[in-house]
């Protein structure tokens, strides 16, 4: 089989540098902060927070979580999240999406200060991704898609990625960032014209299509490397990717397994992204 990318590994990586930045910010008496906006207690966003909390404590990054109710009205929201872009000690935010259908993401994706804003909602960062400008936020999921395959050494220069799934959380934007490094980059999606065949040209090919096990052997080319993003529960109840990794493992060169893959990496992205926006705001 092909080598495994381990999420776990490349985590321990990224804390390693994050905890040594957090020690020097911490010397010169600044604490680096993040406050998460959570409305109501979906179990998704409480499946993602437990795991946010843990790694910004190991990494030394002080959190605060804004619990506001289910049924807030969209005037009480704005006005508790501009509460939190003014909080002089919270140097990220990350606001937990979907909103309830009340909130209208459209109006209070400009109210999120870009500065804070550590994953990507503020139409400010959403442009700097696509302008390759580095002072900004790239979403934490497409941005470790990007650690993995820096950290395996993955050549993307030249190579033929195929991006599957065109969301605004990881299709479009990891498309940009592999465009960032010289890849050439097609986005694929459920309307695509003979669809296993486009992906089985990639040299690189991320899932992110939100559907357990559709990526079988027949969408992989032999010695493809295989990104995958999904996290959906299978028919038994467990946690499994796009990609049907029994199927597939033996034709990939290197495979993410979920879980311990991408998912394992995106909150020591967050924690990055907090001491970078930590760092920024004290410069
Ligand atoms: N602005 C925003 N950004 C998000 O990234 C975001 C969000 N809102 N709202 C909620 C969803 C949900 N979400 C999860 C991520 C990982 C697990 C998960 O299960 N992670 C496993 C690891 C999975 C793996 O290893 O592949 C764990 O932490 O142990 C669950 C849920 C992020 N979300």
């Amino acid at each position: 089989m092909g080598t495994l990318l381990d999420g776990k590994v490349v985590a321990a990586s990224l804390k390693e540098e994050t905890l040594k930045a957090a020690k020097e910010l911490r010397e010169k008496g600044i604490a680096p902060k993040l406050t998460i906006v959570r409305v109501g207690a979906n179990p998704s966003d409480l499946s993602y927070e437990r795991g946010a909390l843990k790694r910004m404590e190991g990494c030394n990054i002080d959190t605060e979580v804004k619990e506001l109710p289910e049924d807030i009205t969209q005037e009480d929201f704005i006005k508790a999240l501009k509460e939190v872009n003014e909080d002089k000690n919270t140097h990220g935010i990350l606001v937990f999406r979907p909103l309830p259908k009340q909130l209208d993401e459209e109006v209070i994706k400009y109210v999120i200060a870009p500065e804070k804003d550590v994953d990507c909602f503020s139409p400010t960062n959403v442009a700097k991704v696509m302008e390759g400008d580095a002072t900004g936020f790239a979403p934490c999921t497409p941005t470790a898609v990007m650690e993995i395959l820096s950290y395996y050494n993955v050549d993307l220069k030249g190579a033929k990625s195929v991006v599957l799934g065109r969301s605004m959380v990881v299709g479009k934007p990891v498309a940009m960032l592999l465009l960032g490094q010289n890849a050439t980059v097609t986005i694929t999606h459920s309307k695509t014209k003979e669809l296993p065949a486009v992906c089985a040209e990639a040299d690189v090919l991320i899932a992110a299509i939100g559907r357990a096990k559709m990526v079988t052997s027949d969408y992989v080319k032999e010695g493809a490397v295989v990104v995958d993003v999904g996290i959906n529960v299978d028919e038994e109840g467990k946690l499994c990717g796009d990609v049907d990794f029994a199927d597939v493992e033996n034709k990939a060169s290197m495979l993410t397994p979920v879980p311990g893959g991408v998912g394992s990496v995106t909150t020591s992205v967050l924690a990055k992204h907090v001491i970078k926006a930590c760092t920024l705001q004290n410069k």
